[in-house]
């Protein structure tokens, strides 16, 4: 059995807005395994966003515990958890989030500058397919392009854990599934554990694991024993 990357005990996340308490995760225990692609699926407002804020050290829980490791997250002081971020884990949003004013090559540099064991930038670039877009802005790329460059930035600091938040929410199916392709390419290249959060059911095929949040609960945790490429899934 592949080792546990992750391990959650009663994750709780409360919000309390004086009127009415909100549990965006009510008592979620979890195991992530390293090297997998994992696929969170579920309605909107069901907490998938909410614990992987709290996986990538990005927002505290209110109760529970989380392990990355063997290294307790969970009351870990804010510097800690800083480091914890910009050593290990790689974020890609729904929105690019790239630094308009700099070239491709520049806004993952941005990153590649600040990390203890980086791979050059345009390696990074070459690995998601832009070689040769590397001194374009990004008002000069497609939403896929761009996407595929915040990945690229993801990346570069060679994560051991790629946390992907609705990466194809804002693209159409074929750009979509390029950067799925991206996605795929890097965990099997190296390994890297990835998250992905989806709206888009088709996307579970192409996973490892598939976990389903309901209400701030897993209700259901798949194994999927025939994967399928990126590129056999179109919505
Ligand atoms: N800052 C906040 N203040 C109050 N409530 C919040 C806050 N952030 C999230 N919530 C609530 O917590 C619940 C879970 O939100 P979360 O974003 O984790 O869900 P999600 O499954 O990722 O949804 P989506 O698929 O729409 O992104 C929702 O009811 C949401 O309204």
């Amino acid at each position: 059995m592949a080792d546990v990357i992750f391990r959650t005990e009663g994750i709780t996340k409360v919000y309390d807005t004086g009127e009415v308490k909100v549990y965006a995760l009510d008592g979620v225990d979890l195991e992530l395994y390293k090297g997998e692609l994992t696929v969170l699926l579920g309605p909107s407002g069901s907490g998938k966003s909410t614990l992987l804020n709290i996986l990538g050290g990005l927002d505290h829980a209110t109760d529970g515990r989380v392990w990355f490791g063997d290294t307790e997250l969970t009351d870990m002081p804010d510097r800690g958890l800083t480091r914890y971020r910009r050593d290990h884990v790689g974020f890609v949003f729904q929105f690019y989030n790239l630094v308009p004013s700099l070239t491709a090559r520049e806004n993952v540099q941005l990153v590649t500058d600040v990390s203890p064991d980086p791979m050059p930038a345009e390696e990074a670039l070459e690995l998601v397919g832009l070689g040769k877009r590397m001194d374009h802005f990004p008002s000069e790329m497609s939403g896929g392009e761009q996407q595929r460059v915040a990945i690229a930035r993801a990346i570069a600091k060679r994560p051991k854990i790629l946390l992907c938040d609705e990466p194809t929410g804002a693209l159409d199916s074929t750009t979509g599934v390029q950067v799925l392709e991206v996605l795929r390419d890097i965990n099997e290249r190296f390994g890297t554990t990835t998250v992905v959060i989806t709206h888009n059911a088709e996307i579970q095929r192409m996973a490892h694991r598939v976990i389903f949040f309901q209400d701030g609960k897993i209700n259901e945790v798949k194994v999927n024993k025939n994967r399928i490429a990126p590129s056999e899934i179109a919505w």
